[in-house]
């Protein structure tokens, strides 16, 4: 069973009040699709509107349990703690975070409502594997009713370090929910890291390389439920939890094929005669959050553009900026900031025939996205932070043609594995205009060399492995076997 915030597919209310469901944005969504596909399971989640009762139902062959939240539950728990002090705080403090202790007692509600929906339907001993920031506390809320579930948690954003972390008034019991998982899972070394430091700093606890000892008071009546329960070298009792690094991916075949179809080949063709043919198509797809450092890709281009390094008649920027919790201020504002620098670009450096920066603000489908990445000589991935950046690994398992150039930030997750990408640090503007520069002049020989390296390593660690592995972990730790070894996904 899946526990997130997010269902595989959105409910929509047209003007006349019908409803239709869309697939979910971001790549949690897209991760866990297919995993959920290939399983046999349910998956618990909002269903992306307010107030709105809906029943269970099948999608796609994925048994869909929606959880309803109120229009103020909507604002407080997932607008506000979720997106306005988790996110911020999470993501080095790019914005500041907004601490209300009204939203942090949303944000317990709807996580037991979360808990008390997987308790109602799990089997006796099933693995729940819940996901992300937006229900940290549900583990612990799930162990507290139902002990014989084998439950795993996944971060798919960053843990920030305890200097970071320790800012949160409700540091302790954000910890105390994740320790009720069995295995909980980081995107990097580092997060995990950070993770065990904030456990010893604030309860003290012993960590063994991943395995965090938690005590158990040996008068509680619940004490034998607990699995996996051992003696530490003090003689005390506890209850051992696996906190690693266990890197996501992408359905990689499923990109590959598409990338192979003549039609999405055609239509790749096709954008680049609607560009007027440049010499150079680049290309941005993020959502629209202050996370993924769009500003500075186009302060950097901008700046190229100025000095007459690069022209708008040779080099297009397509910037894909899908739209993303357009309810909260500081992502009001980013909108505002980004369009008014790419209207000023456009205006001083754009020919009738030649548009400098092609701004998107949509959300697009799959089979586009992938043309797009087939159009794209140059990617940039230019994140100032963010969990792994799953749009970096779909162009690379795209380019079938062992060709493209991707530049990568280094606070992606995704610059652990992807390490001949073109790395880059994001704050660095002259470095990062530099870089844009090697990546069009890059000759093709090297361009190969480098895709080639970056498509075996996103072949070969793919979504299914991903997902493998955690639950391989999670399964021996319903046995009391914590693997302690690094996971087979890591580093070259
Ligand atoms: O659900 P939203 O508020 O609309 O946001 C979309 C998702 O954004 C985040 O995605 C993260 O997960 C990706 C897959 O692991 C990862 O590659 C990326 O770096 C993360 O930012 C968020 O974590 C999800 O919960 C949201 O659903
Ligand atoms: O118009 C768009 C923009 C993005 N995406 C998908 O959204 C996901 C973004 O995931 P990523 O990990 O890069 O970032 P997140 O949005 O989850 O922070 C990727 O699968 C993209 O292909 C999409 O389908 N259509």
């Amino acid at each position: 069973m899946i526990v997130s915030n997010r269902l595989p597919v959105d409910r929509v209310i047209d003007d006349d009040g019908t409803a239709t469901w869309r697939p979910s944005p971001g790549g949690l969504v897209a991760a866990l699709e297919p995993v959920m596909r290939a399983e046999d399971g349910i998956w618990i989640g909002w269903a992306g509107v307010a107030d709105e009762d809906v029943e269970p139902f099948e999608a796609d062959g994925i048994s869909i349990h929606p959880v309803r939240l109120s229009e103020q539950e909507l604002q407080e728990y997932y607008e506000g703690f979720s997106n306005d002090t988790l996110w911020p705080l999470y993501h080095d403090v790019i914005a500041p975070p907004s601490f209300h202790r009204e939203w942090w007692e949303s944000y317990v509600k709807v996580n037991q409502r979360f808990a008390d929906a997987a308790a109602a339907v799990s089997a006796k001993g099933a693995v729940v594997w819940v996901h992300d920031y937006q229900l940290q506390l549900v583990p612990a809320m799930l162990r507290a009713v139902r002990p014989d579930l084998v439950i795993g948690f996944f971060n798919h954003i960053p843990f920030p370090p305890y200097g970071i972390y320790s800012q949160l008034p409700w540091r302790r019991q954000i910890i105390d929910g994740l320790l009720g998982a069995d295995v909980i899972g980081f995107q990097r070394v580092a997060d995990a890291g950070n993770f065990s430091r904030a456990v010893r700093r604030l309860k003290g606890y012993e960590t063994r390389g991943p395995i965090i000892e938690v005590p158990i008071d040996s008068d509680d009546p619940e004490a034998g439920s607990h699995r996996h329960v051992t003696m530490n070298r003090h003689g005390g009792l506890v209850r051992t939890v696996l906190a690693r690094q266990f890197p996501i991916s992408i359905d990689a075949e499923q990109y590959q094929t598409m990338a192979r179809r003549p039609e999405i080949q055609e239509r790749a063709r096709q954008i680049r005669e609607e560009l007027g043919n440049p010499q150079t198509i680049m290309l941005g797809v993020d959502r629209l959050d202050y996370t993924k450092g769009i500003g500075h890709r186009l302060k950097a281009f901008g700046e190229l553009l100025a000095e007459g390094t690069l022209s708008a008649e040779d080099v297009t920027l397509v910037q894909v900026a899908s739209p993303s919790r357009e309810r909260v201020e500081t992502y009001k504002q980013l909108r505002d900031e980004i369009e008014l620098t790419v209207g000023r670009i456009n205006g001083d450096y754009s020919t009738l025939g030649h548009t400098a920066i092609a701004y998107l603000h949509h959300g697009y489908p799959r089979e586009e996205m992938v043309a797009l990445y087939l159009a794209a000589d140059v990617m940039l991935v230019t994140a100032l932070r963010d969990g792994m950046n799953l749009v970096a690994k779909e162009y690379v398992a795209t380019r079938v043609d062992d060709d493209g150039v991707l530049v990568l930030s280094e606070f992606a997750g995704a610059s652990d594995e992807l390490r001949q990408a073109l790395l880059i640090n994001p704050h660095d503007i002259e470095g990062l205009k530099e870089t844009i520069l090697q990546a069009i002049a890059m000759p093709r020989r090297e361009r190969v060399r480098r895709m080639r390296a970056l498509r075996k390593r996103v072949l070969t660690n793919d979504v299914a492995k991903w997902s493998a592995s955690f639950l391989d972990a999670l399964t021996r730790s319903a046995h009391g076997d914590h693997p302690l070894q690094n996971p087979p996904v890591n580093r070259r």
